[in-house]
């Protein structure tokens, strides 16, 4: 059963008894067993867990982007007052991208390499929004702004950017669009350290600007800690435990994220990197 904690007073998305299966040469695998949750507007909410534990399966489900052999076995996700396991795929193409927008790992390589990005933000703002190319071009200027990428540098192509650089480009077309939910699945992990503390900062920051929820994913706790106002903790498709930020840091209830805290150095060091990541976000 989930524990209060997994539930929230003013819900944008709400997931309840969701079931994922993949169909396998074995027979059916259950990776995601009966998980509910909710995630508020405006709220961070962490998934993580080890490698394996059915984090990114959620993540394709929510916005139905899963592919065979996985299907959604059983249970709800409401985003406001629809339930999108009822949508047509017309409906649910609305919902994609304009309301909820992902960012994955490896998006960076998600860009068109044979297509500026001018034409790239172009393509996605008019398709979804139906503003004209002088529009578009108005907002793109604007989210480049905002990513700290220089305005001049819209009529270039992807391979002439950083990797650090084309992963904020993704999130600037993501956030092009306004939408309630970003999902993010390890945003960073592909990037060096000092480039996913920066970015990082950076959707905190935009976050508080545009209000928007975000669904966090990753296998690092500590860093999930900085980011996120509550989390959820998982293990073999199930949750274990969920709590505010400040709980899963300080005061971890399941012998299963004790044991995920016990590969970092000590409860002052978390505390500490936390305090810093604030004060460079605000910065
Ligand atoms: N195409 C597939 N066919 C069969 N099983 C799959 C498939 N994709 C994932 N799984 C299984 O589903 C389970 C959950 O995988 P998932 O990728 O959601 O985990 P995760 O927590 O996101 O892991 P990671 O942190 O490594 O990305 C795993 O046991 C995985 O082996």
């Amino acid at each position: 059963m989930a524990s209060e904690h997994a539930f929230h007073s003013d819900p944008l998305l709400r997931v309840r008894d969701l079931c994922v299966d993949y169909i396998t040469d074995d027979g059916h695998f259950r990776a995601v067993k009966s998980v509910s949750f909710d995630i508020g507007r405006g709220e961070v909410f962490g998934l993580a867990g080890e490698s394996g534990c059915g984090k990114s399966t959620i993540a394709f489900s929510v916005n139905n982007l899963h592919k065979p052999p996985a299907y959604i076995s059983g249970g709800e996700i409401w985003l406001e007052e629809r339930n999108l396991r009822t949508l047509s795929n017309k409906e649910l193409a609305a919902v994609r991208w304009s309301e909820i927008a992902m960012v994955f790992q490896s998006a960076m390589n998600s860009l068109n390499p044979v297509l500026t990005i001018e034409e790239q933000f172009v393509d996605v703002i008019c398709h979804h929004k139906g503003w004209t190319r002088a529009e578009a071009i108005d907002r793109a200027y604007k989210m480049l702004d905002l990513v700290n990428i220089p305005r001049d540098r819209l009529r270039d192509y992807p391979h002439q950017f950083s990797g650090g650089m084309r992963q904020r480009l993704v999130i600037a077309i993501a956030l092009s669009l306004s939408p309630k939910l970003i999902i993010m699945d390890e945003p960073t992990t592909a990037l060096d350290v000092v480039v996913q503390r920066e970015i990082l900062q950076q959707i905190f920051t935009l976050k508080e600007e545009f209000g928007f929820s975000v669904l966090f994913i990753t296998h690092d706790l500590a860093l999930m800690t900085q980011l996120s106002d509550r989390i959820a903790i998982m293990r073999h498709g199930e949750i274990v435990e969920v709590n505010t930020s400040k709980e899963i840091r300080q005061n971890p209830q399941h012998e299963y994220t004790q044991k995920l805290w016990a590969s970092f150095p000590n409860i002052h060091d978390r505390e500490g990197s936390k305090a810093k990541f604030e004060q460079g976000a605000t910065a």
